[in-house]
């Protein structure tokens, strides 16, 4: 069975062309291409780009199948764009084994809406004592190439100094939720003048900071490479930015909501705008935005969290933190990037495809739309509008922040290997 796409834009550039897709690569590219039997899609007026790479998606499962599995987690995924996902260890058994981090690559193969590869954990049970065995989850089925105890910083500073020579001699990575633990006892919102209004405890910038400056000099001495989850401030940006200027082996992340919202949301105690690291000042906001574009940041990553009804529709101090991310990615960095004419569609293909696939080294995503690549690619249709409503999102949990908005731009099919994985809002499952 071959795809035939027919009139869309590469990168948005240049004149409407048609793609053939076929035995999971780009089979040919020119105009006027013959039906042939194959599966038409019409991408009048659409832009074609690599499939998005997720560094950072919570799935759930084992433990919480009743938030997301790894099917309604896949299926977010495909509507989202993504063709690769990495899934993050603090599940319930932590993905600290082999056992866990295969059966979780083992189950999203079978699933087969999106590559999902899990993430191990770095130290045993998100403990942060002793390191897990990563080689080990390395040599599996799974390939396991990222490593973090995300949702837990690693703080023990030799603790982070060992795992990062550990890796490098496993030449895996290393993803470091950046929150020193000291200073964030309690805290549950950004601290500053608006937590301080609502009587929220503060979570101040330098709890992350001071993570990220340790860990860019950690990974200076031991010649190694660490990745930033979630930045979320001004000072965070300029870190990177030094420790890069510096030659240290230094990536970064921010996600969707972190370049769209901020503290001032916080207004209504909703819990649905709790989220770690805290949502901060439009000054914050504006820095990222402008990270992302020039490339100190390099990447965006949703962060997907779902959390239960019960555990968002609470009192804000004892709610979950967290949202929901795939579905809306593209949309919001459309909102925040494209319109603003800080980023072009070479420019989304870097930032949500090309960057991350290089970061974690999966060489078959954030390809070239070339004849012989792999057909790893996403249609979007800038035009489009749509209103997010929870319920209708494919995820199992409903806690998007974005509930009701109305957003331009919006994904219309996702093609993995050169299969349709989603179109026109729907999975299509593998028959
Ligand atoms: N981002 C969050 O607020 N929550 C994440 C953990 C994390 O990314 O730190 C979760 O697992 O729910
Ligand atoms: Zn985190
Ligand atoms: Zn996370």
């Amino acid at each position: 069975m071959t795809v035939l796409i027919k009139g869309a834009r590469p990168y948005g550039e240049g004149e409407p062309v048609d793609i053939r897709l076929g035995d999971g690569e780009i089979l040919e590219i020119g105009t006027g291409l013959a039906d042939d039997g194959a599966q038409v899609i019409d991408a009048s007026g659409q832009v074609l780009l690599p499939g998005f790479v997720d560094l950072h998606t919570h799935l759930r499962e084992p433990g919480r199948e009743d938030t997301e599995t790894i099917e309604s987690g896949s299926a977010a995924a495909a509507l989202g764009g993504y063709t690769a996902v990495f899934a993050m260890a603090n599940t319930n058994p932590v993905a600290d084994s082999v056992v866990i981090t295969d059966h979780v690559f083992r189950r999203g193969q079978e699933v087969g809406l999106v590559d999902v590869h899990p993430v191990g954990a770095v130290t045993v049970g998100l403990e942060g004592k002793q390191l897990a065995e990563m080689g080990t989850m390395a040599a599996g089925t799974a390939g396991v190439r990222m490593f973090s105890d995300d949702g837990k910083c690693v703080h023990d500073p030799l603790l982070m100094r060992r795992a990062l020579e550990y890796a490098s001699s496993l030449g895996v990575l290393i993803a470091q939720h950046a929150e020193e633990p000291r200073l964030t006892e309690g805290a549950v919102a950004h601290e500053g003048a608006t937590a301080a209004r609502l009587g929220l405890a503060g979570w101040p910038r330098a709890a992350e900071e001071s993570i990220v400056a340790r860990d860019a000099l950690l990974a200076r001495d031991a010649n190694t490479r660490v990745h930033i989850c979630h930045a979320s401030t001004a000072g965070t940006v300029a870190l990177i930015e030094w420790a890069k200027a510096q030659n240290i082996s230094i990536t970064a992340e921010v996600t969707p909501h972190h370049l769209l919202l901020d503290d001032s949301r916080l207004e209504t105690y909703d819990a649905v705008n709790k989220v770690n690291p805290p949502l901060r000042e439009a000054s914050d906001v504006a820095a990222l935005r402008k990270g992302l574009a020039d490339g100190t940041i390099d990447c965006v990553a949703t962060d997907h969290a779902p959390h239960a009804e019960q555990e968002k529709c609470c009192e804000f101090s004892v709610a979950r933190p967290g949202m929901l991310g795939l579905e809306t990615a593209l949309s919001i960095v459309v909102e925040t990037m494209v319109r603003p004419g800080l980023l072009d569609w070479r420019g989304v293909a870097r930032v949500m495809s090309e960057r991350p696939a290089e970061i974690v080294g999966l060489d078959d995503h954030g390809r070239p739309i070339d004849v012989g690549e792999p057909a790893n690619l996403v249609l979007v249709d800038p035009d489009a509008s749509w209103t997010v409503r929870g319920p209708e999102l494919a995820s199992l949990s409903k806690n998007t922040p974005y509930e009701s908005m109305t957003m331009q731009g919006r994904v219309t099919a996702t093609f993995l290997r050169g299969r349709v994985t989603a179109l026109g809002g729907q999975v299509t499952k593998r028959g």
